[in-house]
């Protein structure tokens, strides 16, 4: 049985962070300190680990923190006003709003009023369609970081068929998009809920990533030998945190991006990427 060469996300994460931490510097001799903003509402733990993780990278490259909290409580008019708060604070050069937001607040409200010259997260609106154009904009940060990896892994993209499982608008909607244009012209599957077959799929993929939040949802029975497989979606339970992909999928893939330390940390790298970017284009 053979064992899937790994798709080290942490490994990678920490390269880009140094190669950011040296464009901050550069930055920095121009007078220049990018600051990304977030804002967290409620009180959910993993989103508040997330958030905590995002503010320790910037630390670490050295990007100012403008942290922003609310309670579960807040209205639909305070996360608002959060929002434009930080779109008119010069010190932030790009912000995020934690998803997802408490079942009361209306989310898409929410994006499509930060300054699409500041969204960090690629998910405005707007910088959805440039995507879907093929202007240039800032990303959305987990299909980035899954594009990234593929690439500091040598593994193909173009005329490939990826099957990706779940079309949710932080990661599988947006990496369809990405995959399929010019510069990537992968051959993209998107499966979710209602999908007839959704093994059938990934059987017949080269790259199969697993983004819909159902435990151990891919097992090896789903894997053309040698296939790349990202495991995106995660469960939390009281035994720790389960993929969407199950552990023995290791022994039929050729390389595999595991659950933790793989897709996470380049999601939080590809956030930095973004505010350093943003920092560099300067404000229009
Ligand atoms: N506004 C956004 N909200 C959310 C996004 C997003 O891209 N933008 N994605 C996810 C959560 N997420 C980023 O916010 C995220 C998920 C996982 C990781 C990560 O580094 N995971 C670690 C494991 C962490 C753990 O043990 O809990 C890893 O993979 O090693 C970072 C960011 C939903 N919300």
């Amino acid at each position: 049985m053979t064992t899937a060469t790994l798709l080290d996300g942490k490994a990678a994460a920490a390269e880009i962070k140094a190669e950011l931490a040296a464009r901050v510097q550069a930055l920095k001799t121009r007078g220049v300190t990018p600051g990304l903003g977030t804002i967290l509402v409620g009180d959910d733990p993993a989103s508040h680990s997330y958030v905590g993780g995002k503010h320790r990278d910037c630390a670490q490259v050295g990007i100012a923190s403008i942290r922003v909290e609310l309670p579960a409580t807040a209205s639909q008019a305070d996360v608002e006003a959060a929002v434009l708060r930080l779109n008119a604070d010069p010190a932030c050069a790009g912000f995020i709003v934690q998803l997802p937001l408490p079942a009361h607040i209306d989310t898409h409200a929410v994006l499509e009023l930060i300054d699409p010259t500041k969204d960090a997260d690629g998910l405005h609106p707007t910088n959805l369609g440039r995507l879907v154009l093929g202007i240039p904009g800032p990303l959305p940060c987990t299909p980035r970081g899954i594009i990234d990896l593929l690439r500091r892994n040598q593994v193909a993209i173009t005329g490939r068929q990826f099957c990706v499982i779940g079309c949710g608008i932080t990661v599988g909607r947006p990496l369809g998009l990405m995959l399929t244009r010019s510069t990537e012209y992968a051959t993209v599957t998107l499966c979710h809920e209602a999908t007839q077959d959704t093994a059938a799929h990934a059987r017949v993929a080269d790259v199969v990533v697993a983004a819909a939040g159902v435990a151990h949802l891919v097992g090896p029975d789903w894997i053309k030998p040698g296939a790349t497989v990202l495991s995106v979606g995660i469960t939390r339970t009281v035994e720790g945190i389960l993929g969407d992909v199950h552990p023995d999928v290791d022994q039929v893939a050729g390389s595999l991006a595991p659950p933790v330390g793989g897709v996470g940390p380049m999601t939080r790298a590809m956030l930095l990427t973004n505010i350093v970017e943003a920092a560099e284009r300067g404000r229009p």
